[in-house]
């Protein structure tokens, strides 16, 4: 069933450069949480994206800066207090006019300025979407939003995102995983994944993905940010959304367990999750 999907992923062509593998831009990282933006990023080059740029508020620019070697940075206008402001609003959209896909929402934190950012985000944004983490946060039951969203979206929340989402505890969510995935895409017109053990990918046609690669070692934090990370690197070399999702979910649980082969289940790290991507595509036949 996943093959189908892998297929879709084109090989590498000798007369091709970077344009052709498409332009990632993440909005991700805020103080204190700078390694999100990192992990998303790093996540997006290897896993094949040709240009990846990340956004963040300049004060942090400097920070990110030094971390990355191959992602770039756009430094934003920001607040007194170093959250994004309106202003960033237009940098952002000016800037992803050259871009193939755009990440929001990995460790951007939840005060709200940053949270009237990521609305007008998902209100403008005419590049497709991978809104993740506090990108979900900032729409708490605003699932309405995604109507009126006229390009291609997919939502990555883990359980706690998406009780708050649609304001029930985890327990439901937990309980109802597929039935709330599948309801979601189905009358917001959005893909759903909804992470955790045994990740469920649901499209707005109808179809329905249960991923069952992956292990209790990718219980730690980033792994999350990594996974969309790969998601827009997949959307971005222009696979249909839908497939995009379900090879992501299905390559970052193959790299989660050779990383836990490698690692130990208790030791690995978001990173080793990042560094086990060259091995998963080998394994999935992608070289
Ligand atoms: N290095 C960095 O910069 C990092 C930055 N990060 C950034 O931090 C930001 C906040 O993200 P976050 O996920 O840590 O906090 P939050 O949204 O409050 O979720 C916790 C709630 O959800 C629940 N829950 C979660 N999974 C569940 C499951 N499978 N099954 C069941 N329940 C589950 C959980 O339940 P509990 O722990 O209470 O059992 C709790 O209620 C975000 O922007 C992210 O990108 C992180 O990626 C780390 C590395
Ligand atoms: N027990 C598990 N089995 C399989 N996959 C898991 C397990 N625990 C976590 N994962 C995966 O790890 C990732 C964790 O993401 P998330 O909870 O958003 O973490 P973070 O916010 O720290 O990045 C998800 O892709 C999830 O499916």
């Amino acid at each position: 069933m996943v093959t189908s999907h892998i297929e879709k992923i084109s090989v590498r062509q000798d007369e091709s450069h970077k344009g052709d593998y498409g332009k990632v831009l993440v909005v991700a990282g805020s103080i204190g949480m700078t390694g999100a933006a990192y992990l998303a990023s790093q996540a997006a080059l290897r896993a094949g994206s040709g240009l990846v740029t990340n956004a963040v508020p300049c004060s942090l620019n400097p920070i990110m800066a030094i971390k990355f070697i191959e992602v770039m940075t756009l430094a934003l206008s920001e607040n007194k207090n170093g959250t994004l402001n309106k202003k960033s609003v237009k940098e952002i959209l000016e800037f992803s006019k050259k871009c193939d896909v755009s990440i929001v929402g990995p460790g951007m934190g939840r005060a709200k300025e940053t949270r009237a950012v990521i609305i007008d985000l998902i209100r403008y944004l005419s590049t497709p979407l991978v809104l993740d983490a506090d990108g979900l946060n900032a729409i708490e039951g605003k699932l309405s939003l995604f109507k009126k969203r006229k390009y291609k979206t997919v939502i990555t929340p883990h359980p706690g995102e998406m009780a708050r989402l649609i304001k029930k505890d985890v327990t439901f969510v937990q309980e109802h995983r597929t039935e709330i995935a599948k309801e979601i895409a189905e009358t917001t017109g959005i893909v759903v994944c909804l992470k955790g053990h045994k990740t469920v990918v649901a499209s707005p046609d109808g179809e329905l993905y249960v991923n069952d690669t992956g292990n209790s070692g990718m219980a730690t934090g980033g792994t999350g940010d990594v996974l969309a990370g790969i998601i827009a690197s997949f959307i971005g070399q222009g696979i249909d959304i839908y497939s995009a999702v379900v090879v992501g979910v299905y390559l970052h649980g193959i790299s989660g367990d050779i990383a836990a082969e490698k690692h130990g289940p208790f030791s690995m790290i978001a990173g080793d999750v990042i560094q086990a991507l060259p091995d998963a595509f080998k394994k999935a036949g992608l070289y």
